[in-house]
């Protein structure tokens, strides 16, 4: 059966299809403060994204993506670990089915209650497709989401979207949008070099997961998990808990930029 997060095709059976899973820079992980190397020549990372290059939100069954056109250097993220402009395809989440868990990476123990994922790809490598499989080919940005009371007004507008694409398969348009305004104040980050958290969990990732999380409400949490995996007139199978557990670090440097 298809790959997912249920316990007969879920994180501990993806290897029985995508030999990768069991590589040894595969992501998440747990990231401890203790063992991470502040480094003070990590420059700061910059994105300048166009709000034209967002073109449709869909729910692809395993989780809900917004989708840019990344057909030119439209929007573009660069610094930080980077050497040169990596162009951003798309963004998505991962969520729990309990405001306590639904994180990918966990921070000193800490396991937030989404991550959202900006994934950018090198246009050195021609193509995604090619990016694939390069060391460098791929920079994701996470940004944890924390329940908090003061949420933030900008992840509305995803949410707003969320009763067009209940079920698998259903996409709307999703325009004049400028994901910048989801980052959080502070630019400090965390970087390593890993993997996809889904299958094929190729190990093309450059992690650049940012310290401070934003904001949403428990309702717009509830809201993410009224999408459901099954499509429309199937039996409902609500979309909750897509994340992968962490990996084993197998010796990688984690790097800070910020002390
Ligand atoms: N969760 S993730 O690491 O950001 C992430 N995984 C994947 C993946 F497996 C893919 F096949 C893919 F085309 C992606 F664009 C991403 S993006
Ligand atoms: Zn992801």
């Amino acid at each position: 059966s298809v790959w997912g997060y249920d316990s007969d095709n879920g994180p501990e059976r993806w290897h029985e299809n995508y030999p990768l899973a069991k590589g040894d820079k595969q992501s998440p992980i747990e990231i401890n403060s203790k063992d991470v190397q502040h480094d003070s020549s990590l420059p700061a990372w910059h994105a300048s994204y166009d709000p034209g290059a967002a073109k449709t939100i869909l729910n692809n069954g395993r989780t809900c993506r917004v989708v840019f056109d990344d057909t030119f250097d439209r929007s573009v993220l660069r610094g930080g670990p980077l050497t040169g402009a990596y162009r951003l395809r798309q963004l998505h989440l991962h969520w729990g089915s309990s405001d306590d868990h639904g994180s990918e990476h966990v921070i000193d123990g800490v396991k937030y209650a989404a991550e959202l994922h900006m994934v950018h790809w090198n246009p050195k490598h021609g193509n995604f497709a090619g990016a694939l499989k390069q060391p460098d080919g791929v920079a994701v940005v996470g940004i944890f989401l924390k329940v908090g009371k003061t949420p933030k007004p900008e992840m509305k507008r995803i949410l707003e979207e969320i009763d067009n694409i209940k079920t698998k398969g259903k996409e709307a348009p999703f325009q004049h949008f400028d994901p910048s305004i989801l980052f959080p104040k502070s630019r400090d980050y965390w970087t390593y070099h890993g993997s996809f958290t889904t299958p094929p969990c190729e190990e093309c990732i450059t992690w650049i997961l940012l310290r401070e999380p934003i904001e949403v409400s428990s309702d717009q949490m509830a809201k993410l998990r009224s999408l459901s995996k099954n499509g429309e007139n199937e039996p409902v199978n609500p979309l909750v808990d897509n994340w992968r557990p962490p990996q084993p670090v197998k010796g990688r440097i984690v790097r800070a930029s910020f002390k």
